[in-house]
This record gives structure tokens, C-alpha cells and sequence, in this order.
């Protein structure tokens, strides 16, 4: 292995740069030549390399974004695109590839990996939702994020005595719902894993106010419905003033956590030296606070499976 190259992919997350940065000093102090490719899949396609020296990721540790710029592309999903991407990796000669990002990105990197090209994945989303491992880059810092949106509106829900409706990302998974609802005390939190009943979110809001809770937040995760759906049935069944925010893409930006870079930068290193050792189709991932490794086929098969006890300990917490 002398050259490697490294690309991040999907949804940015806060600790994507730390990851580069990881993978390209470890890379160096390993002998190696370290490429990034910009754009993703796409950059793969188009041959968008540049090398990358120790200063190229000076001071981004702390930035959020990705410095190598992400994309979705559909044209890599194709045969066609993936064949060309595998003509450009050998033309610059490299011999191995790190992509950071999620569980789509995951299933491109097994399609280079089935065709002999070494793939080693580092799970890079917000979201938490990837199977392999129980923590994905990005997540610690969107959560916070949302924990101080929250605490923010609950200053105003309380001094205007309204029912806030809070809608977090989270395309099929509740992580962030769940985490952000308990940390910041949500009344109801509304995630895709747990069946929900509006007549018992209502009643938990009207029993809220017969003693004297004049304010409520619920916390919905995007994957379940829209904020406002919940708001209109919300303000239709109880008459309560209703308002509903929507976090959005603010989740995915910011400084990451000192825990984000942690991980980035230990899941970086991991990468280079599985791809050092021979190894390939494998996701870095996290599972008792040990870092392992999982086959893509593995990761992609399982679901990701989230903390019920949580949800649990926060709806006993929020009576
Ligand atoms: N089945 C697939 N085969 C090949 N490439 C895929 C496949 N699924 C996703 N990808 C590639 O990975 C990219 C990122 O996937 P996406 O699901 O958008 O984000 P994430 O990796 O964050 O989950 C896609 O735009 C596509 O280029
Ligand atoms: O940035 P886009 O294309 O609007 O995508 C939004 C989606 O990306 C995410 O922020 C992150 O998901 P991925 O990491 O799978 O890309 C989801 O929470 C959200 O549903
Ligand atoms: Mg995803």
C-alpha cells in the first residue's frame, strides 16, 4: 500500500474534517501518499484528486463541513459510474480508499470493494443511524445543537405559555429526537422506532396544565411526520396556542464536540491501519467504547438499533 485516497460523501457532519485530517497525518506517518478526492462519488468519477500535505489539514479540527465537499450522486449508484470511478483510481495509481460518510455511502464503497478495490468505510452522519456501530460522527455535536435550540424556546414557550412542537432531523431514526427530547426535558418525544398515540400525547400536555405546566415541548423526529401535522392536531384537539420550529440543516453545521473530534480522530487513524493491514470492505465503528470493525454486507444488513431505555426514562421523567 503506498497510495491512498480519501472522500467523504451523504449528508456533511460536524467531525468530518477531523476524520480527514486523521486519516491524512496517519496516512503520512505511515509512509504513505495521501490523496483527497473532492465531491464524493462524483469527484471519484471526474478524478477530482489532490494530494494532500500535513499542512493542507492545518486548522480544521475544529471547523465543521468537510474542506473535501460532499455530494449524493446518482450516476455512481450505476454500473457505468462505477466502472469509471475504478478507471480513475488506477490511472493516479492509488491503492486504497477511505469514505466517510453514511450507510448509502457504505453500500457505493462495498460496490469498489466487490470489485477488488480496498474500501474502508468511517461512519460520518448525523443521523446515528448506521448498524456496526454505536456511534456515527457528526451525532454528539448535532444534539447538542438542537438541546440549546430547545432550551431557547422553552425561555419563550414559557413566558408566552404556548405548546412548541420541535422538528429534528433524523431520516428514519430517532437518535437525535431521543437524545435531544430527554436532555432537554421534552414533555413528548415522537420518534419512527416507537409507535406513537396522539390521544396520549394529548393527555400528557392537558394533564401538564391541570397542574399548573402552562408550557410543553414536543420533540418529533422528521422520519415520523412534519412539526406542523403534530401542531395542527395539537392546537385542534386541546385549543392550546401552538407553535411549531423546524431545526433543519442548522443540526449539521458548527464546531464539533470535543467528543466528535475524539472519535473522528481515532476512526481516521483506525481506517489507515486497516487498509495497512490488507484489510478491506470493512466500516470503522465504536461498540463498548472499543473500536472495531464490521464487514460493509453486516453493517448494511442489520438495522441500526436505537436505546429504548432512554425513550422509556424519558417518558417516566416527563410525567
Ligand atoms: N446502492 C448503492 N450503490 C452504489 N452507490 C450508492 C448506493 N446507495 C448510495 N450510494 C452512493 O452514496 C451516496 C450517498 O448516499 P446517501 O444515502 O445520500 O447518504 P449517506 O451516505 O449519508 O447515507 C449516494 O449519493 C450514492 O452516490
Ligand atoms: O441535506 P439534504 O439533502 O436535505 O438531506 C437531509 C437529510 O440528511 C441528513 O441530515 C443526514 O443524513 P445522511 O447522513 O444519511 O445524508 C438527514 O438527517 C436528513 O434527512
Ligand atoms: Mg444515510
Amino acid at each position: 500500500m503506498n497510495k491512498i485516497a480519501v472522500l467523504t460523501s451523504g449528508g456533511d457532519a460536524p467531525g468530518m474534517n477531523a476524520a480527514i485530517r486523521a486519516v491524512v497525518r496517519r496516512g503520512i506517518f505511515k509512509g504513505l501518499d495521501v490523496y483527497g478526492v473532492k465531491n464524493g462519488y462524483d469527484g471519484l468519477m471526474t478524478g477530482n484528486f489532490i494530494q494532500m500535505d500535513l499542512g493542507s489539514v492545518g486548522d480544521i479540527l475544529h471547523r465543521g463541513g468537510t474542506i473535501l465537499y460532499s455530494a449524493r450522486s446518482e450516476r455512481f449508484k450505476t454500473a457505468d459510474g462505477q466502472q469509471q470511478a475504478l478507471a480513475q483510481l488506477m490511472e493516479v495509481g492509488i491503492d486504497g480508499l477511505v469514505v466517510i460518510g453514511g450507510d448509502g455511502s457504505f453500500k457505493g464503497a462495498g460496490k469498489l470493494t466487490a470489485q477488488g478495490f480496498p474500501t474502508i468505510g468511517i461512519p460520518g452522519t448525523i443521523d446515528n443511524d448506521i448498524a456496526g456501530t454505536d456511534y456515527t460522527i457528526g451525532f454528539d455535536t448535532a444534539v447538542n445543537t438542537a438541546v440549546e435550540a430547545i432550551d431557547k424556546i422553552r425561555d419563550t414557550a414559557s413566558s408566552h405559555e404556548r405548546t412548541y412542537v420541535i422538528e429534528v432531523m433524523g431520516r428514519d431514526a430517532g437518535d437525535i429526537a431521543l437524545w435531544a427530547g430527554m436532555c432537554a426535558g421534552a414533555e413528548s418525544i415522537i420518534i419512527p422506532e416507537a409507535n406513537y398515540e396522539i390521544n396520549d400525547m394529548i393527555d400528557r400536555i392537558k394533564q401538564g396544565h391541570e397542574r399548573g405546566k402552562l408550557h410543553s415541548i414536543i420533540v418529533v423526529a422528521e422520519g415520523v411526520c412534519k412539526g406542523t401535522d403534530i401542531g395542527n392536531m395539537i392546537e385542534e384537539k386541546t385549543g392550546f396556542d401552538t407553535r411549531v420550529a423546524v431545526l433543519g440543516h442548522f443540526q449539521r453545521g458548527g464546531s464539533p464536540t470535543a467528543y466528535d473530534r475524539m472519535m473522528s480522530s481515532q476512526m481516521g487513524a483506525k481506517a489507515v491501519d486497516l487498509l495497512v493491514e490488507g484489510k478491506k470492505g470493512v466500516m470503522v465503528g465504536v461498540k463498548n467504547g472499543q473500536l472495531i470493525y464490521t464487514p460493509f454486507e453486516e453493517a448494511a444488513k442489520d438495522r441500526h438499533t436505537i436505546d429504548m431505555s432512554i425513550y422509556h426514562l424519558a417518558r417516566s421523567l416527563s410525567i
